[in-house]
């Protein structure tokens, strides 16, 4: 057994359930788990001791909605939509075709780059999706892909229906064949119910075969107009619903009964379906942010993530997010922090391993290159990024 204390920590912020703020910290880690937090001044001895030099501490961040699977360029899309344009699904074809033509090494190879920079970021458990494949081998090269690199794979087959192809059969297909290949990588299955995507009924079958084959689910739901996404992924007990631009009183009424039997105060009880609002996205797409601060007001368990993706959101940068939920979303820090890190533990199931700087917790540490982590967004776009670990090992950034 290693012991290493990090030590000289201007503050920690634990990301607990009371959102703890430990000025003059230290943490101590024991093999890859937290072993002890609190003052420095009460720390215990360890085996090797890391001089933080007096920066912030926080949780690594937990993003739990990218599309990091793919190949080519949509900047010139970008240009378009910021000179008016809507966004529209269709754009996801382009990637397909780009994504098609990638060999598994430069795939692979796009995809561990893309992974680097998160945890560069201070991402230390990723979540990614596939949804650029679209056919039964392509959507498996790209689950099989992922599940080398991210931590949790989601089926997204059902993104888009392919040009040509009867959007039943595609369906039928998503659910019969696409689903069984894909099965060994992945641990979720998503639809994007969406107009232009997957409507109601072809969403719900979807999320019957996930459900049936032993998939936890997902929704992309609300995003570029109101229907029937959030009340859906409720229905089906989902881990989550992802960007709820869109949502009316009936919406938030059944995500906040989702958590009803749930206890924000201790962190027991019977886990609801988490709202994963998109930032980054909402501001490349030009939609409404989504309604992150009156989602918690109604008792809503919420996740910021980045949504890296080549056509919505080409970020990866939680800090980004957080910072725009705080300065736009009216957050408040701790709880825009909360979000990025046990909000996304809780929709990838994981908040009983990741996502808060607690005592039997992986050691997943970012350390900030400011005294306080208000820096992130008092100072937003600063480039930040101290030292990150996962699992106890320092991972990226320089002590
Ligand atoms: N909305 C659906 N899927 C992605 C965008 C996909 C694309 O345009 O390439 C999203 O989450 O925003
Ligand atoms: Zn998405």
């Amino acid at each position: 057994m290693s012991t290493t204390l990090i030590t000289n920590l201007s503050e920690a912020f634990t990301s607990d359930a009371s959102a703890t703020l430990i000025p003059e910290a230290a943490i101590l880690i024991e093999d890859s788990r937290i072993a002890w937090i609190g003052k420095a001044t009460d720390a215990p001895g360890a085996e090797n001791v890391i001089d933080a030099g007096f920066r912030a501490a926080l949780p690594g961040w937990v993003d739990s909605h990218t599309h990091m699977v793919f190949a080519g360029d949509r900047s010139a899309e970008f240009v378009a939509r910021m000179a008016g344009q809507d966004y529209a699904a269709g754009g996801i074809a382009v990637t397909t075709a780009a994504t098609g033509a990638s060999s598994d090494y430069d795939l692979t190879r796009l995809l561990m780059g893309r992974a680097t920079e998160a945890l560069a970021g201070g991402t230390t458990y990723l979540e990614t999706k596939t949804g650029y494949g679209l056919s039964v081998e392509e959507e498996t090269r790209h689950a099989r892909i992922a599940s080398t690199v991210a931590d949790k794979v989601t089926f997204l087959g059902a993104h888009l229906v392919p040009a040509g192809a009867d959007a039943q059969e595609y369906t039928d297909l998503v659910c019969g064949e696409m689903l069984r290949r894909v099965l060994p990588y992945v641990q979720y299955a998503d639809v994007f119910c969406e107009r232009g995507a997957f409507n109601e009924a072809q969403s719900r079958q979807v999320l019957t075969a996930a459900r049936d084959a032993g998939l936890g689910l997902r929704v992309h739901g609300n995003q570029l107009g109101a229907g029937p996404g959030v009340r859906l992924a409720v229905e089906f007990g989902a881990a989550s619903v992802d960007h709820v631009n869109y949502l009316d009183e009936a919406d938030v009424t059944a995500l906040s009964g989702s958590w009803n039997r749930w206890d924000a105060s201790s962190r027991t009880g019977s886990v609801g379906t988490v709202a994963t609002c998109l930032p980054a996205c909402d501001l490349s797409t030009r939609q409404p942010l989504a309604p992150g601060r009156e989602l918690l007001d109604a008792g809503v368990q919420v996740a910021l993530a980045s949504n890296c993706n080549p056509g919505t959101s080409y970020t990866s940068s939680m800090a980004f997010c957080v910072a725009t939920a705080v300065l736009q979303m009216n957050l408040s820090i701790e709880e825009a922090i909360v979000a990025a890190t046990y909000g996304g533990a809780l929709a990838l199931g994981e908040q009983g391993n990741v996502g808060s700087l607690e005592v039997g917790k992986r050691a997943d540490i970012q350390l900030l290159n400011a005294p306080a982590v208000a820096h992130l967004a008092y100072r937003p776009g600063m480039h930040l990024n101290g030292p990150v670990f996962r699992a106890g090992e320092l991972v990226a950034g320089r002590l």
